[in-house]
C-alpha cells in the first residue's frame, strides 16, 4: 500500500512536471508566432521603404488623406453614379475609396458583404480612361457581374474558359490597338499566371497608357491564412511589378490583420490606403434555435420558418453540413411542398450550374447546399440562410449567413444547433490550423442565451461593440432561463470517464452521452437524450467548469489523467487558448498543493450554462 502511495506521489509530480514543460513549450509557441507576425510586419515595411526611393521620380503622388475632400472628379462622378448605376447617395466609405483610387493610389478594402464593393471600382473605371482590368476567383460570379454590368449599358467582357474564339479576338485587339469598346475586363486569376499571350496583350495596353487600373476581388484568396487561398492568387503580385503606376485596389468582405498583411505583401502594394469597414449587418436577423434528434421533425421546422415567413416564395439557402444530407433535406423539403434543390461539389459543374441559375432567376426558392455553394452567389435579395448544422468556425457562419440580405433589406439567419453535431465537425477541422478553436469559437455562438449575438462576431473580428437594436433571438426576445446544479451530471461523467481510463479504454464524446443516459435513466427517467447532449458538450468546452471537476477528482489522485484524457478525445483535442492556459495554470496550481475542491458545481457564475 505504502509502495503505491510512493508511485502514485512521483505519478503525481512528473505529471506535474509535464504540465510545466507543455506550459512552457505553449509559451514559446505563442512567442514564435508574434516573431512571424512582427517580421512580416517589418518585411512589408522595408519593401515600403525601398518603394519610395526606387520611385521617387514616379508619377505616384504625394499623400493626399483626406479621401472625403473635394476633388475634381467629384461631379463627373456623381453623374456616372447616378444616371448609371442608378444609385441616389454613397454608402460608406464608397466615395473616400474612389477618391483614392482616382489619385492613383493602391488601395485595400475591406467591406462587409452586400456593402457595395464592385462600385468602389466600377465608378473609377468609368472614370478613368482604358481598360480596367479585374480579377476574380469564379466564373459564375465574373458571369453575374459581366451581365449586371451590360444591364446598366455598361461594356464589360470577360476572358475565360468559356469566352468565344470571336470575343477573345476582340477583347485582344481592344487590349492591344485599343479598338473597340472595352471598359472592363474580367479574368480569373489562371489568365495572369498562366497565359503568355494575355499578359503581352496587357503590357501593350498599358504601354499605350491604356490600362486604367487593377483590381482584385476576394482578395483573402492570396493569403494562406484566409479562409478561401487559391494558389493562383499568389502570382497575382507580378501584375504590380509590371504596372507599378497603375491603381490598384484589392477587395474582401473579411480579413484578419494577419491576412491583411499577407496579401499586401503577394500584391507587392505595402503603401496601399486600408479601407476598413465594419462588419455588422444591421439588417440581418441572427437566431439559434434548438435542432430536434429526430432529423424530420427538424425539417418540419425548417419547412415551417419557411412556409409561414416567405410565402411570396423569396429566396433562401439551407446549408447542410454533408452531400447526402442536402441530397435528403432538398427531398423532404420539396415533400412538404417547397421548391428546394441541392447543390454540392460532387454534382458536374453543368448540373450546379443548372441549379444556381434556376434559383438566381427566382424559379427555384431554396438551394440546398454543402459549403461549396460559397463564394460568388451575389443574389442581392436572398432573405433566409438557414443552417441545418453548425458551421465550423465564426468566419465561416458569418460569411455564409452574410450571404441573406446584400441588398440592405431584413433578412433572418437562422442556425439549428444540436450539441450531437459538434463531433462531426471536429473531426473535420481537426487538423487545421486552431480548426478545433474556432469550431469551438461557434459552439459558444449557439449555446449562449444571455449574450447578443451580433457581440459574438465584434469580438471575434476585434471591433468595438455597436447596438444590435434587438436584431438577435437574445436581444429580442427574453427566453427563460433555469440556472441548474449540475453536480450530480458532473460526478457522474467524471467516473464514466474514470471507469474508462482504469479499463483502458476510450470514449468519443457521443458514447458518453449514451453511456450517461443509460445510467441516469434509473434516477432520472425523464432526462432527455438532447439534454444529456448539451449538458455534456457544455461541461467539455467549459474549461471552468471541467477544472471543478477535474479539482474534485485530483484528490483522487487522478485528475490530471482525467485531464489528459478528455484532452485526446479522438475528436475533441484542443489547443489551449490563453485564457484557458490560465485556467489551466490555477488548475497545475492546485494539483500542486493538492487541495480539494468540492463539486458543488453552481453554473450561475459560468457563462450561460442552462437547462435546455
Ligand atoms: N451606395 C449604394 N446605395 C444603394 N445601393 C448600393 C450602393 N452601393 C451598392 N449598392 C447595391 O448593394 C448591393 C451589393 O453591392 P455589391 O454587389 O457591390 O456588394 P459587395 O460588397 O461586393 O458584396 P459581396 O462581398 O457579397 O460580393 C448591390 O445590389 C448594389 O447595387
Amino acid at each position: 500500500m505504502e509502495a503505491e502511495e510512493v508511485v502514485l506521489e512521483e505519478l503525481l509530480n512528473v505529471e506535474v512536471e509535464i504540465h510545466e514543460v507543455e506550459e512552457q513549450i505553449s509559451v514559446l509557441l505563442e512567442k514564435q508566432e508574434r516573431l512571424y507576425q512582427r517580421q512580416s510586419e517589418l518585411k512589408t515595411l522595408l519593401e515600403a521603404a525601398k518603394g519610395s526611393t526606387n520611385n521617387v521620380n514616379d508619377s505616384t503622388p504625394t499623400v493626399v488623406e483626406n479621401w472625403s475632400g473635394s476633388f475634381e472628379w467629384d461631379s463627373e462622378a456623381d453623374d456616372i453614379r447616378f444616371n448609371i448605376f442608378g444609385i441616389s447617395s454613397y454608402r460608406a466609405n464608397q466615395r473616400e475609396i474612389i477618391n483614392a483610387v482616382m489619385s492613383g493610389r493602391d488601395v485595400l478594402v475591406i467591406m462587409a458583404a452586400g456593402g457595395g464593393k464592385s462600385l468602389c471600382y466600377q465608378l473609377p473605371a468609368l472614370l478613368r480612361n482604358g481598360v480596367a482590368l479585374v480579377v476574380s476567383p469564379l466564373l459564375s460570379l465574373i458571369q453575374d457581374q459581366v451581365m449586371g454590368l451590360a444591364a446598366l449599358g455598361i461594356s464589360a467582357n470577360m476572358l475565360t474558359s468559356t469566352t468565344s474564339k470571336e470575343e477573345e479576338k476582340f477583347i485582344y485587339k481592344a487590349l492591344e490597338k485599343g479598338e473597340g469598346d472595352l471598359k472592363i475586363l474580367y479574368v480569373t486569376p489562371e489568365k495572369v499566371s498562366k497565359s503568355k499571350r494575355f499578359m503581352s496583350k496587357l503590357e501593350k495596353c498599358h504601354h499605350a497608357g491604356r490600362l486604367a487600373l487593377i483590381s482584385i476581388d476576394e482578395a483573402h484568396c492570396c493569403s494562406q491564412w484566409g479562409h478561401d487561398f487559391r494558389p493562383d492568387y499568389k502570382n497575382l503580385g507580378i501584375l504590380k511589378t509590371q504596372f507599378p503606376n497603375v491603381p490598384m485596389i484589392a477587395l474582401t468582405a473579411t480579413a484578419t490583420q494577419k491576412v491583411q498583411y499577407d496579401l499586401m505583401e503577394m500584391l507587392h502594394i505595402p503603401k496601399c490606403v486600408k479601407f476598413v469597414s465594419t462588419v455588422n449587418r444591421p439588417n440581418l436577423f441572427y437566431t439559434v434555435r434548438e435542432k430536434s434528434s429526430v432529423g424530420k421533425v427538424a425539417i418540419d421546422e425548417i419547412s415551417e420558418f419557411i412556409q409561414e415567413n416567405y410565402i411570396n416564395n423569396e429566396s433562401g439557402i439551407v446549408y447542410c453540413f454533408s452531400r447526402k444530407e442536402c441530397e435528403q433535406v432538398a427531398k423532404e423539403l420539396r415533400t412538404r411542398g417547397i421548391s428546394a434543390d441541392y447543390y454540392h461539389a460532387d454534382m458536374d459543374a453543368n448540373a450546379r450550374e443548372k441549379v444556381h441559375t434556376r434559383w438566381s432567376k427566382n424559379k427555384l426558392q431554396v438551394i440546398v447546399g454543402t459549403v461549396a455553394f460559397g463564394m460568388g452567389i451575389n443574389k442581392p435579395d436572398v432573405r433566409f440562410v438557414i443552417h441545418h448544422s453548425l458551421s465550423k468556425s465564426m468566419e465561416t457562419y458569418y460569411q455564409e449567413s452574410g450571404r441573406a440580405g446584400r441588398d440592405g433589406l431584413p433578412s433572418q439567419c437562422l442556425l439549428y444547433f444540436r450539441p450531437g453535431d459538434v463531433p462531426r465537425q471536429s473531426s473535420m477541422v481537426f487538423y487545421e490550423n486552431s480548426g478545433l478553436q474556432n469550431l469551438y469559437d461557434i459552439v459558444r455562438y449557439c449555446q449562449t442565451r444571455r449574450q447578443c449575438r451580433r457581440s459574438s462576431f465584434f469580438r471575434h473580428f476585434a471591433e468595438p461593440l455597436q447596438d444590435c437594436n434587438g436584431m438577435c433571438d437574445n436581444c429580442a426576445f427574453s427566453s427563460e432561463i433555469r440556472t441548474v446544479d449540475v453536480s450530480r451530471h458532473a460526478k457522474l461523467m467524471v467516473s464514466l470517464l474514470q471507469d474508462t481510463l482504469e479499463n483502458d479504454q476510450r470514449l468519443t464524446m457521443l458514447q458518453l452521452i449514451d453511456k450517461m443516459k443509460t445510467k441516469h435513466k434509473k434516477e432520472d427517467p425523464d432526462l432527455k437524450k438532447e439534454e444529456m447532449e448539451q449538458l455534456v458538450i457544455q461541461l467539455i468546452l467549459d474549461r471552468v467548469l471541467l477544472e471543478k471537476m477535474i479539482g474534485k477528482v485530483k484528490t483522487e489522485k487522478y485528475g490530471s489523467r482525467i485531464l489528459e484524457q478528455i484532452s485526446n478525445y479522438s475528436d475533441m483535442n484542443e489547443n489551449y487558448e490563453k485564457k484557458e492556459e490560465a485556467s489551466e495554470e490555477r488548475a497545475t496550481k492546485r494539483l500542486k498543493t493538492k487541495k480539494a475542491i468540492v463539486v458543488k458545481i453552481d453554473s450561475s457564475s459560468d457563462d450561460d450554462f442552462q437547462d435546455p
